[in-house]
């Protein structure tokens, strides 16, 4: 996927004010930054469910200003929204999506991947907000995606749930399907994305690994002992003094570098 200069703009409100991507086949990526700063914006016009200003966007090869039904069939996309919370069975409303995919897959398979098998025969209309989410989830994976759009695909889930959630879509990366997904979550962008963008103000802000993202892995280390803590650039000198200090064991020791927390906050100007 290859976005160069991409703009939008609501009325007076730059939305998009310019940001280049490339996303290879493959990659798990992960959007970043604060509400209203621009990525649902950028994933709808990568979708092709939105229009944008200026600038140019090609995903899967095709330009999604202009999306064909083919292309349409390659793209899974998981909404923010959750959909309509309809009177057909979580069963009947994967098979009925099936329906709509050249290469989809087997729906009892998917409903057991989601981890809805207890609720197969259930309404969706009788589900919890978490559950319906991962119906969601099922519709965007069940045409068996070359590429597969995520818009804050957990919230409202148990910790158990996003768990599952995270194994699926490893499970999928593993087997080759390129991933876009946009959260609030930090952890989740551990745990999950090869790299990632933070975008604040309609612009990418910083790119790249989670665990070096804005000099996280090369940032001045924390190191904590009972009695005591200093910030060093060297902190394996640091404990080896400590340890000499000590004779052995020193007391409560920790070594901490910058979250992605610390690092997300400060890009963002909090
Ligand atoms: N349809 C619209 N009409 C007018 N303004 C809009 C519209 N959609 C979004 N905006 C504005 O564009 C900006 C970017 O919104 P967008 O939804 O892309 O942000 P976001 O990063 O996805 O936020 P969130 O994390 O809250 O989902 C915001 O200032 C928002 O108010």
């Amino acid at each position: 996927m290859k976005v160069r200069g991409l703009t939008k703009r609501y009325g007076d409100v730059q939305a998009v004010g310019g940001i280049d991507l490339d996303i290879d086949a493959g990659e798990v990526f992960a959007i970043l930054g604060p509400n209203g700063a621009g990525k649902s914006t950028t994933v709808e016009i990568l979708e092709g469910y939105r229009r944008r200003d200026a600038g140019e966007v090609s995903v899967l090869g095709t330009d999604p200003g202009r999306p064909t039904r083919e292309w349409r069939s390659r793209v899974g996309i998981v909404l923010q929204s959750t959909g309509d919370a309809g009177e057909m069975t979580v069963r009947e409303t994967v098979r009925h999506f099936a329906g709509y995919y050249p290469r989809a897959q087997d729906p009892d398979e998917v409903i057991e991947r989601v981890g809805l098998a207890e609720k197969a025969g259930r309404r969706v209309g009788e589900l919890s907000g978490g559950q319906r989410r991962r119906v969601d989830v099922a519709l965007g994976v069940i045409g068996s995606p070359e590429l597969l759009f995520l818009d804050e695909p957990t919230t409202g889930f148990d910790p158990e749930a996003r768990r599952r959630f995270w194994e699926l879509i490893q499970g999928l990366a593993h087997e080759g399907t390129t991933i876009v997904l946009t959260t609030h979550y930090l952890d989740e962008v551990e745990a999950l994305a090869d790299r990632v963008a933070v975008i604040a103000r309609g612009r990418i802000v910083a790119e790249g690994e989670p665990s070096t993202l804005g000099g996280r892995a090369t940032a001045q280390a924390t190191v904590r002992w009972a009695g005591g803590s200093v910030e060093t650039g060297t902190p394996t000198r640091t404990v080896m003094e400590l340890t000499r200090r000590f004779d052995g064991e020193i007391p409560e020791l920790t070594v901490t570098r910058p979250s992605l927390e610390d690092v997300y906050l400060g890009l963002i100007g909090s």
